[in-house]
């Protein structure tokens, strides 16, 4: 706990200066391990606080100055450690270990031979590739990855370039995609990648690094089908509310290299995928629609998710005839991938969700984890955190119908029953027992139901929809307070990543004249954020490079305050 504090404080109030050293290797002694520079004390009074005293003592009598950071600052300093925790070059170091001629991935060892290739595609894997190159040396021969349109500019305007593959690299980088689209430029990205592909051989062994955005970046329609037609039925069925699950089965089906596809071009080389998921469950045949898993495509499948959203009608004649041959089990034989692909997930939602556990424990909080696959409508998971605060922060237990519509919320929200009871017990037995702050985590990706021509993003609409639920509840004055943040910087069409909330947002935006219902019809939540005292509680960490969907962090004050009124 204490490594990480820059103050401490004594009971009586006092603070003291940082700390200055901490040895994790010379774990016999308390006193060898602390070296303080306490201000205002003598060393004599330094050992005696010291040396007679048991670490328990010592941690309840010493408070770490995070207790003197604001909510607000350390729910914002919880999201930065979960966003550092999915950092692409980190993630890469953490799962692949090289040794001497050889790397081991997910407990299998692969000799390398100066015949390591490597593909890319998705948002983050930029970071990825370079961190592989600095890893591999000369094993790595060649590499092509897809990225999007100007990452390779942004990076370097936000001080990012270690991101970026070294000079005279290896890995040739192709931008595309622009506003997350497949156009002609990822298209070219992913005929040169299916051309390293298909050279390869049984002593080659390619690294394929996966992350979200991957299906844009890899375009590869099953002929006849034209670029724009695919991008067309994708497009309509974004719009028309397709979950991506379902889009993703959809891609699949009308690509050369999703569902397998490129796994198959590489053949027989072996293939290990890194994948960072950016889908809740972190399926790997949808995470950028599964180039590296054989899925069996059902045509009966695709047609009924189009006629779910009206679509038959206006799907082009070419993506018929790929169906119909696909009834007709015209489709290429089918293969035996096992033994030659190795599919790997790197880092998900339940990674970051895992640091940011144990960031808001060494701030003072016991953690609570709810759920990593939180999603459905917006209003139903505000409604949920209202409910939920109501355990965590009503004065008198709350009556059994708000444990009832926590678990009827359960289906909508994507989070177990297990789950809900687990946390609603949690977060009553520590108000009942008066106990400290707590902080509940969870992470996944709600959507909005857009009514409006506003700007906005989920995460900043769930901030200000909790915002309200939070308005009619009697609740202490110093919490509760929440964030909500996109792990990739960018919620929705904003320059913001989320926005952070408490109970008195409602006040503050009256007393501001900003009407809530207003810009929430208008899905509006940026122009809200933004106007409200000057932005001040937009979360605006710039671009992070990558992307495991969204993290909320709800901090609930010391029961003991709760409990006094
Ligand atoms: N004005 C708005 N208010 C609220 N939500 C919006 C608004 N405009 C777009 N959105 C939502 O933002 C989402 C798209 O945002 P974003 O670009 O952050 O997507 P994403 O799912 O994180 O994409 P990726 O995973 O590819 O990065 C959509 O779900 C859309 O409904
Ligand atoms: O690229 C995609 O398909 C989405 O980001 C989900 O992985």
């Amino acid at each position: 706990m204490f490594r990480q504090c820059k103050q401490i404080q004594t009971a009586s109030g006092q603070t003291f200066a940082p700390l200055l050293s901490w040895n994790s290797n010379h774990t016999d002694d308390l006193h060898r391990r602390f070296l303080l520079r306490l201000s205002g004390l003598s060393m004599a009074r330094v050992l005696s606080l010291f040396r007679p005293q048991p670490v328990l003592a010592l941690v309840s009598r010493y408070k770490p100055a995070s207790c003197q950071m604001s909510m607000d600052s350390r729910a914002r300093d919880v999201f930065t450690a979960a966003v550092e925790a999915v950092q692409p070059d980190a993630v890469v170091r953490q799962s692949v270990e090289r040794k001497d001629d050889s790397v081991l991935i997910s407990g299998r060892k692969f000799t390398l031979k100066h015949n390591l290739h490597l593909v890319g595609f998705g948002k983050a894997v930029l970071g990825m590739a370079a961190e592989v190159e600095r890893m591999m040396g000369d094993h790595l021969v060649d590499g092509v990855i897809s990225v999007p349109h100007g990452i390779q500019q942004t990076l370097r305007q936000h001080g990012k370039s270690h991101l970026l593959p070294k000079e005279n690299s290896k890995i040739q980088v192709m931008e595309g995609a622009k506003h997350n689209l497949p156009d002609e430029d990822a298209l070219r990205a992913a005929e040169q990648i299916k051309q390293l592909a298909k050279g390869l051989t049984e002593k080659d062994l390619l690294l394929v690094l996966i992350s979200g955005g991957g299906s844009a970046l890899l375009p590869a329609p099953l002929p006849p089908i034209l670029l724009q037609e695919k991008l067309d039925v994708t497009r309509r069925l974004a719009a028309a509310g397709a979950t991506i699950q379902e889009l993703n089965t959809v891609r699949r089906a009308l690509s050369v290299l999703k569902g397998g596809g490129l796994a198959k071009y590489a053949h027989p080389a072996q293939v290990v995928a890194l994948i960072l998921s950016d889908v809740i469950g972190d399926p790997l045949d949808l995470i950028a629609s599964g180039p590296t898993v054989t899925s069996e495509v059902w045509p009966e499948e695709i047609l009924s998710i189009l006629e779910r959203y009206k679509l038959l009608s206006c799907i082009p004649a070419s993506v018929k005839d790929v169906l119909q041959k696909q009834s007709r089990k015209e489709k290429a034989e089918e293969w035996d991938a096992s033994g030659h692909v190795l599919n790997v997930v790197i880092g998900s939602n339940s990674t970051a969700l895992e640091r940011a556990r144990l960031r808001a424990r060494d701030l003072g909080f016991h953690p609570v984890v709810l759920s990593p696959g939180v999603c459905g409508d917006v209003r139903a998971v505000s409604r949920l955190y209202g409910l939920l605060t109501r355990f965590a922060c009503s004065p008198e237990e709350p009556p059994a119908e708000v444990a009832a519509e926590v678990l009827r919320l359960g289906p909508d929200v994507g989070v177990q029953s297990w789950d809900l009871c687990r946390t609603m017990q949690e977060l009553g037995e520590r108000r009942a027992g008066g106990s400290g702050t707590t902080c509940l985590l969870a992470g996944g990706e709600p959507t909005v139901e857009l009514t409006g021509k506003g700007r906005g993003g989920r995460n900043q609409e769930l901030a200000l929809r909790l915002g309200l639920e939070w308005r009619g509840l009697a609740l202490p004055p110093n919490g509760p307070v929440f964030l909500s943040g996109g792990t990739d910087g960018q919620d929705g069409p904003t320059e913001a990543a989320g926005a952070i909330t408490d109970a008195g947002l409602c006040a503050e935006a009256q007393a501001q004249g900003l009407d809530i219902h207003q810009f929430l019809t208008n899905n509006d939540s940026y122009t809200f954020f933004s106007r409200l005292s000057s932005g001040k509680r937009l979360l605006v960490p710039g671009l992070t490079c990558t992307n495991v969907m969204d993290v909320h962090v709800l901090l609930f004050p010391s029961a003991s305050n709760i409990n006094k009124g």
